[in-house]
């Protein structure tokens, strides 16, 4: 099957104000297949969020390019909707209006009656039918983050892409969530890139994990395939020996990174300053 998203020799370097470079990610090759649920973990500050968004067109690569369905990507697009941790909602709008102002914007083509029912669908499609007319600070955390994510689908993206998009939830909510996740991108194919500190959210969610490694200038050390079927129950897998050894594969790479990232200031702090 030919990649989905193609993601070709990024680097990327942020200019600091004391003119040095901070190169952050480099050498960042990865295919995505149509129906793919790709996770990214690592290190904090390894670079994740910078590689989502390099695909989403919101920072440039240095270096390299990403392909979308065969597109160039070159800037923000409705193929590519992001769900941010923060739910970035317009706190003087309802749910339903939050939703209807992206919906609006986008589909404008599209009759009036028809984007009706892609907005009425798609919170629907995240259990929020009853609270459309709610303003965000009538919503819990998980409401919000509901209302986020019927806004992204409602617009039917070719790809979504989840930056640790229930890192701000309590586990019962962010457990819920995560199993309507998986429900909602399993039965309509959609393909998803996500960024996530929870190596069980990871296994849950993903067919393939991408394992960054520290920065400067990280790379993927490996993509570990995660082989069950879906629909998943947590307490189904969770159980299997498959499962475990994954977790483990994974919480061993997470500490690896951590001890260099020690040695390494360990090291840096006995340097004289001008080495
Ligand atoms: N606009 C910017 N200018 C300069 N440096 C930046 C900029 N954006 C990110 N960085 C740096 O790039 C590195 C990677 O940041 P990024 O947010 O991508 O990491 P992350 O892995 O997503 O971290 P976390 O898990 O903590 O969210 C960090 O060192 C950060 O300080």
């Amino acid at each position: 099957m030919s990649s989905f998203v193609e993601i070709k020799d990024i680097k990327k370097e942020f200019n600091l104000s004391d003119g040095s470079k901070n190169i952050v990610l480099q050498d960042i090759n990865l295919k995505i297949l149509p129906g793919d649920f790709v996770s990214l973990i690592g290190h904090s500050g390894c670079g994740k969020s910078t590689l989502l968004n390099i695909v989403a067109g919101l920072e440039k690569p240095t270096q390299g390019y990403v392909e979308v369905d065969g597109q160039l990507v070159r800037r923000p697009g409705s193929d590519r909707m992001m769900v941010f941790q923060n739910y970035s909602l317009l706190p003087w709008l309802t749910a339903w209006d939050n939703v209807a102002l992206a919906v609006d914007k986008v589909m404008r083509h599209k009759s009036k009656k028809e984007r009706y029912q892609l907005i009425a669908d798609s919170l629907e499609m995240v259990g929020l039918k009853d609270a459309i007319r709610k303003k965000p600070t009538q919503l819990s955390g998980g409401m919000k983050q509901r209302v986020a994510l019927a806004r992204a689908l409602a617009i039917k993206p070719k790809l979504l892409l989840l930056d640790e998009p229930f890192g701000a939830l309590d586990a019962l909510t962010r457990s819920s969530l995560q199993t309507e996740l998986m429900h909602i991108c399993n039965t309509n194919d959609i393909t998803a890139m996500m960024v996530t500190h929870d190596v069980d959210e990871a296994l849950l969610l993903s067919n393939r994990v991408v394992m960054l490694k520290n920065g400067p200038g990280a790379t993927i050390d490996q993509v570990l395939e995660v082989p069950f079927v879906y629909p998943r129950f947590p307490t189904e897998i969770m159980d299997s020996t498959k499962y475990h050894a994954l977790r483990h594969e994974m919480m061993q790479f997470l500490h690896r990174q951590q001890q260099v990232k020690y040695i390494e200031s360990q090291v840096l702090s006995v340097l004289p300053k001008s080495v």
